[in-house]
C-alpha cells in the first residue's frame, strides 16, 4: 500500500537568499541514535532534495543573474557608450577648459601683473601721497617758518634801515661838524699866521725902533760928548780968556789975536751952542720920539703879549679842536666800520631774504602741485548732497546710514513705506552750517587762484535751498553762502600771494537764464535787462575751452566790498525780475563768473582761470 500510494505532494522548497543556502549547507544529518541508518538516510534524501532544490534555485538564480548580467552588460555597454560620449565631451570640455584655463591663467598672470602694477602704483601713489603730504606739511611749516623769518627779516631790515639812516644822519652831522671844525681850524690857522705875521712885523718895527733908539742914544751920547768937550773947551777958552784977559794987560799984542781967537771961539761957541740947542732940541725930540716909541713899544709888547695869549688860547683851542677832530675821525672810522658791517649784514639779510623768497616760491609751487594732486585724487568732479531742515508745514523721513561704507556719504528716504538709498561724495545733513559746506569746497577755490577753472553749482527743486547754499544772506557772517565766502577767500589769498610777487586782476559778470533767455544782471540800464535786448547775448566757446557770453557787462573788481555791492546789485536786478515775472522766477538759473588773471614778475609766470558759481 505504501509503495502504491502516491507520495504526498511536497511543498516546494524555497530559498530567500544566501542565508537559507548557508543554513542548508550547515544542516547536519542526525539519526535518533547511532544505528538509526533509516532515519539518517531519509534525512539524507530530504537533504539531497533540498540540495537539488537549492541547486535549481541557484541555477535559476544564475540564469536570472546571467540575464541580469546580460541586461547589465547591455546597460553597461550603453553606459560605456554614453560614458565614451561623455568622456569625449568631457575631453572636449577638458581641452576647452584647459585652453580656457590657459587663457585664464594668462589673464590671471596678466591680471596678477597688472594687479601688482596697480598695487605698486597704488603703493607708489600712497607713498608719493604720503611723501607729498609730508613734503606739503614740511613745505607749509617751512613756508610758515619762512614767512615768520621773512617778517623777522623785514622787521630786522626795517630796524637796520632805521639804524643805517640814523647812522647816516649821525655821519652826515659828524661830517658837517668835521667840515665846520676844519673850517674853524683853517680860520684859526689863518688867524694864527696873520697874527704871527703881525707879531713879526711888530717885532721888526720894534727892532727898527730899538735900533733907531740906540742910534739916537749913540747920537745923543756923542752930542753929549761933544757938548762936554765944548763945555770943557769953553771952560778952557774961558780959562784962556781969563788968562788972556789977565794977560791982556800984559799981552796987548796978543790981545787982538786973543780977541780974534776969542771971537772965533765965541763964534765957535755960538755955533756949538746953536749945535747944542739943535742937539738939545734933537735930544728932546728923540726923547719924546723915544717915549713915543717906548709907548708904542709897550703897546706893541702888550698887543704882542695879548696876541701871544690869544695865540696860546687859540693853540689850546686848536689842540682841543684837533683832539675833537681826532675823536670825530675815530668815531667816523668806527661809524664807517659799523656802517660797513651793517651794510654787509644788510646784504647778507637781503641774500637770505632772496633765498627765503625763492624757497617760498618753490614751496608755493610744490603746494600747488600737491594741492591739485590731492584734489585730483579726491576726484575732479564731486557731487555733494545737502539736506535742508524741514519747514513747519513739511513732513518727511530722511535718515543717514551710521555703519557700512556709506557713513557720511549716504542718505535714505522713505516714500510710501518704501526706502530709497542714495550715495554721494559727501552728504551734509540738515544741521550742517554754511561754513561746513564751504570748508569742503574751499580747496577748489584755492585751485582757481592756482590757474584752474572751477565750477560750483547747485541743483535741486524749487525751495530745496540752492539760493541759500550758494548766496545765503551776505549781511550776516554765519549766513553767508558759498559765493561770498569763496570771493572773500580769493581776495584774502590773492593779498597773501602778493608777497610772492603775484598780482591779480579780477573781472566779474553775472547773468540769469530764464526760459532759455539770457539776462545781464550787472547791466546798468534797467531797460537792457528787461526789454527784448536780452536776445543779443550769445554763448561762445573757444578752442581753449573757455565759454563766453557776448555783450555781457564785465566789471573789474579790486576788493570784496566791490564784489559785495555787485552781488547786491545783481540780487536787486533779480528781484525786480521776480516781481515782474511773479511765480515763474524760481525757475531761472543764475550764473556768477569771476575771471582771474595773475602775473608773477618774480617767476615770470602768467595764469588765467575762472570760477563759475
Ligand atoms: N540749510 C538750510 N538751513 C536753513 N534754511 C534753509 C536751508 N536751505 C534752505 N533754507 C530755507 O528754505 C527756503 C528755500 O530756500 P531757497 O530759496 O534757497 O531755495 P531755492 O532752491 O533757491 O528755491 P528756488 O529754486 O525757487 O529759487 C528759504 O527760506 C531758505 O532760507
Amino acid at each position: 500500500q505504501n509503495a502504491a500510494a502516491p507520495p504526498p505532494a511536497e511543498a516546494p522548497i524555497e530559498f530567500a537568499g544566501r542565508e537559507d543556502v548557508d543554513a542548508l549547507l550547515n544542516e547536519k544529518i542526525k539519526g535518533k541514535n547511532k544505528m538509526d541508518y533509516k532515519g539518517k538516510s531519509e534525512q539524507m534524501i530530504e537533504y539531497i532534495k533540498k540540495l537539488r532544490a537549492c541547486i535549481k534555485w541557484l541555477l535559476e538564480r544564475e540564469d536570472a543573474n546571467l540575464a541580469e548580467i546580460g541586461k547589465l552588460n547591455g546597460l553597461i555597454d550603453a553606459a560605456d557608450k554614453h560614458h565614451a560620449e561623455i568622456v569625449s565631451q568631457l575631453e572636449c570640455k577638458i581641452q576647452e577648459s584647459v585652453a580656457m584655463k590657459e587663457e585664464l591663467q594668462k589673464q590671471y598672470a596678466s591680471l596678477g601683473e597688472s594687479l601688482k602694477k596697480v598695487e605698486a602704483e597704488q603703493m607708489e601713489c600712497l607713498r608719493s601721497y604720503g611723501d607729498e603730504k609730508e613734503a606739503r606739511i614740511a613745505a607749509e611749516s617751512s613756508r610758515n617758518e619762512l614767512s615768520e623769518e621773512l617778517n623777522r627779516v623785514k622787521l630786522e631790515q626795517k630796524r637796520l634801515n632805521d639804524q643805517i639812516k640814523m647812522l647816516q644822519d649821525t655821519n652826515k652831522r659828524l661830517q658837517e661838524y668835521n667840515t665846520s671844525l676844519q673850517q674853524y681850524n683853517c680860520n684859526l690857522q689863518a688867524d694864527a699866521t696873520k697874527n704871527a705875521e703881525t707879531i713879526d712885523k711888530l717885532q721888526k718895527e720894534k727892532n727898527t725902533m730899538v735900533e733907531t733908539m740906540n742910534g739916537l742914544k749913540d747920537h745923543s751920547n756923542s752930542v753929549k760928548l761933544q757938548l762936554e768937550m765944548a763945555k770943557s773947551s769953553q771952560s778952557e777958552a774961558l780959562k784962556q780968556k781969563n788968562n788972556l784977559l789977565s794977560e791982556v794987560e800984559a799981552l796987548r799984542g796978543e790981545l787982538h789975536q786973543v780977541r780974534d781967537d776969542r771971537d772965533h771961539k765965541s763964534a765957535e761957541i755960538n755955533s756949538l751952542l746953536s749945535d747944542l740947542g739943535v742937539y738939545k732940541e734933537l735930544t728932546g725930540k728923540s726923547s719924546s720920539e723915544l717915549e713915543n716909541v717906548m709907548i708904542r713899544c709897550d703897546a706893541l709888547e702888550e698887543t704882542c703879549s695879548n696876541q701871544t695869549e690869544k695865540i696860546k688860547t687859540l693853540q689850546i683851542q686848536l689842540a682841543s679842536a684837533n683832539e675833537k677832530l681826532k675823536r670825530s675821525n675815530l668815531t667816523t672810522m668806527e661809524t664807517m666800520s659799523e656802517y660797513e658791517s651793517q651794510k654787509r649784514m644788510l646784504e647778507d639779510l637781503q641774500l637770505r631774504l632772496t633765498e627765503a623768497e625763492q624757497k617760498i616760491v618753490d614751496g608755493e609751487k610744490l603746494r600747488k602741485k600737491l594741492h591739485n594732486t590731492i584734489l585730483e585724487l579726491k576726484g575732479n568732479i564731486r557731487v555733494f548732497c545737502r539736506v535742508r531742515p524741514l519747514l513747519s508745514n513739511e513732513s518727511g523721513a530722511v535718515s543717514y546710514p551710521n555703519n557700512g561704507e556709506n557713513i557720511g556719504r549716504g542718505v535714505e528716504l522713505m516714500h510710501n513705506t518704501q526706502s530709497y538709498s542714495f550715495a554721494f561724495d559727501k552728504v551734509f545733513d540738515h544741521s550742517a552750517s554754511q561754513e561746513d559746506v564751504f570748508t569742503e569746497i574751499s580747496q577748489l577755490v584755492q585751485s582757481a587762484l592756482d590757474g584752474y577753472k572751477v565750477c560750483i553749482f547747485a541743483y535741486g527743486q524749487t525751495g530745496s535751498g540752492k539760493t541759500h547754499t550758494m548766496m545765503g544772506n551776505p549781511e550776516f557772517n554765519d549766513q553767508k553762502g558759498l559765493i561770498p565766502r569763496s570771493l572773500e577767500q580769493i581776495f584774502q589769498t590773492s593779498q597773501c600771494l602778493m608777497s610772492q610777487g603775484w598780482k591779480y586782476k579780477m573781472q566779474a559778470s553775472m547773468l540769469e537764464i530764464y526760459n532759455e533767455t539770457i539776462r545781464d544782471l550787472l547791466a546798468t540800464s534797467r531797460t537792457s535787462i528787461q526789454d527784448g535786448a536780452a536776445s543779443k547775448y550769445n554763448i561762445k566757446h573757444d578752442a581753449n575751452g573757455n565759454t563766453q557770453v557776448s555783450d555781457l557787462t564785465i566789471v573789474d573788481v579790486r576788493s570784496i566790498n566791490e564784489v559785495s555791492s555787485l552781488l547786491k546789485r545783481a540780487a536787486q536786478s533779480r528781484s525786480v525780475g521776480k516781481t515782474q515775472m511773479n511765480e515763474e522766477s524760481s525757475r531761472s538759473h543764475c550764473v556768477f563768473t569771476l575771471r582771474i588773471f595773475g602775473v608773477n614778475e618774480v617767476c615770470n609766470l602768467l595764469l588765467t582761470s575762472s570760477i563759475h558759481a
